[in-house]
């Protein structure tokens, strides 16, 4: 028998607690039973934005299967047709729009301005890119990015002996002065507050005349998954490049291959779905479950365990089912950050406390998320602590209430996952979900009514 984990002692949707709702406010959908459904997801905004990346490099066309369509790409292929790329729709592969054919230029081109958005791989990964264009290339972002950390690149790209004219040498907005090459060689940066700082270093390196040699040194390296994921990427196209030792990397010069590549499902983007089956009881099956991968989002097979759920693998697919009552857990996941906030929605609705380790790094994201978490989850009755490096989260019974998400499309999701068993909360701003999913909104409705019909 399903049993709401709390209900709202009384939903007054038209006088809620705190901030004052806005009729823009999602409220999400409450599920009355065990969710059961079965799902496909669109491309992962990792592999799309690095597969893009390399194309525009290459030395002949690529495809693109099933790509990613969101703000996040969308700012990619703007960013790369802005120095001269050609991004031509093809039909579509999968379920979720066009292909995309990508012919690179001879020769790319400054003299433009590209605005990255919220999407941290554009802010990291094109600049380099620009450097290799001949003329000046401004980067901004929005708002709510500008903030966001930018040293580690900007430092980098100045040892390679890139011209990078910025305000702040940590933040947008800079310009980078492109002469058409760059030398490239040995550096060592900090990259304890994002991993994309090597990532965008060695997407464009083998375009560099002698490559690059890159270690870190700082205090931290996070999610070294997605590092691995760019040496993949690089790999999969003909390029000399690898990893001798935890935090140092190199690339050889030579061409990029053009390739025809299916992108795989977003992995991190499952966590709220199978989430959902973990706080309701009930059961997801998610299908394109990539049978390797270099996605973090596969680490959920043996994460969501930790917290009571069954999780089998197999043919292609994941199905999670959930327990009767949520474990709290304690874990690190410097690896996988970007797990963090559906992780914690569930700690919050979990039978004992729980710590989430080694996240220090986002604070550096969309948003703080550390800060944002605590301050959410405390706003609905929860008690939630912020520590250096992560958060220690004691469930308390829960109750309606608005839910902000600081232009953050984790913060939005890891609300709903709460709303599935906490009744009436409203979700401030659920298009900020646009970022790397704007189907998560109808892709979630689907799946709450799934199990009624
Ligand atoms: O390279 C990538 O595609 C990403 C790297 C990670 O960034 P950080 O290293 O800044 O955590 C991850 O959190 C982000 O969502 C995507
Ligand atoms: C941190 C994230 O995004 P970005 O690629 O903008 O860093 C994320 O998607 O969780």
């Amino acid at each position: 028998m399903f049993e709401a984990k709390y209900s709202a002692p009384e939903v007054d949707l038209f006088g809620m607690r705190e901030t004052p709702a806005t009729d823009d406010d999602w409220v999400a959908p409450f599920a009355h039973g065990p969710v059961t459904t079965r799902v496909t997801l669109p491309g992962s905004k990792s592999i799309t934005n690095r597969e893009l990346v390399l194309s525009a490099l290459a030395d002949s066309p690529s495809r693109l299967r099933a790509p990613l369509h969101s703000k996040d790409s969308g700012n990619m292929v703007e960013a790369l047709r802005a120095l001269g790329t050609t991004i031509e729709p093809a039909p579509a592969s999968g379920d979720y729009g066009d292909d995309w054919i990508v012919t690179p230029t001879e020769e790319l081109t400054g003299s433009t301005t590209i605005e990255c958005g919220l999407a941290g791989t554009v802010m990291r990964f094109v600049p380099p890119v620009a450097a290799l264009a001949l003329g000046p290339t401004v980067f901004d972002a929005d708002d709510a990015a500008r903030g966001r950390p930018m040293g580690g690149l900007i430092a980098g790209l100045a040892a390679l002996g890139v011209d990078v004219d910025a305000n702040s040498a940590d933040a947008l907005p800079f310009t980078v002065h492109g002469t058409g090459s760059v030398g490239g060689g040995s550096l060592e940066i900090d990259a304890s507050q994002s991993s994309q700082f090597v990532s965008g270093l060695l997407l464009s390196a083998s375009r560099f005349d002698r490559g690059i040699e890159l270690h870190h040194r700082g205090e931290r390296l996070p999610s070294v998954p997605h590092i691995e994921m760019t040496i993949d990427a690089l790999r999969q196209r003909g390029v000399d490049a690898s990893s001798r030792e935890t935090g140092s990397w190199s690339v050889s010069p030579g061409p990029i291959a053009g390739r025809d590549v299916r992108i795989e499902s977003d992995l991190s983007n499952a966590a709220p779905f199978l989430a959902a089956a973990v706080a309701t009881g009930g059961r997801v099956t998610i299908d394109g479950w990539p049978e390797t991968t270099t996605q973090v989002g596969a680490d959920l097979a043996h994460l969501l365990p930790l917290f009571g759920a069954h999780v089998d693998v197999a043919d292609g697919r994941i199905t999670v089912t959930g327990p009767n009552e949520i474990s709290g857990v304690d874990i690190d996941l410097t690896t996988g950050g970007e797990l963090a906030p559906a992780l914690a929605a569930l700690a919050a609705l979990a039978s004992s406390p729980s710590t989430l380790r080694g996240i220090g790094h986002i604070r550096h994201h969309e948003t703080d998320r550390l800060a944002a978490l605590a301050t959410e989850i405390n706003r609905l009755g929860g008690e939630v602590e912020e520590l250096p490096d992560g958060l220690r989260i004691t469930p308390r019974p829960l109750t309606a209430g608005r839910w902000m998400t600081y232009h953050d499309h984790r913060m939005a999701t890891a609300g709903a996952i709460i709303g599935l068993v906490v009744e009436g909360v409203r979700i401030e701003n659920i298009a900020t979900t646009g970022k790397t999913l704007p189907e998560f909104p109808s892709l979630w409705r689907r799946m709450v009514e799934a199990h009624v019909a």
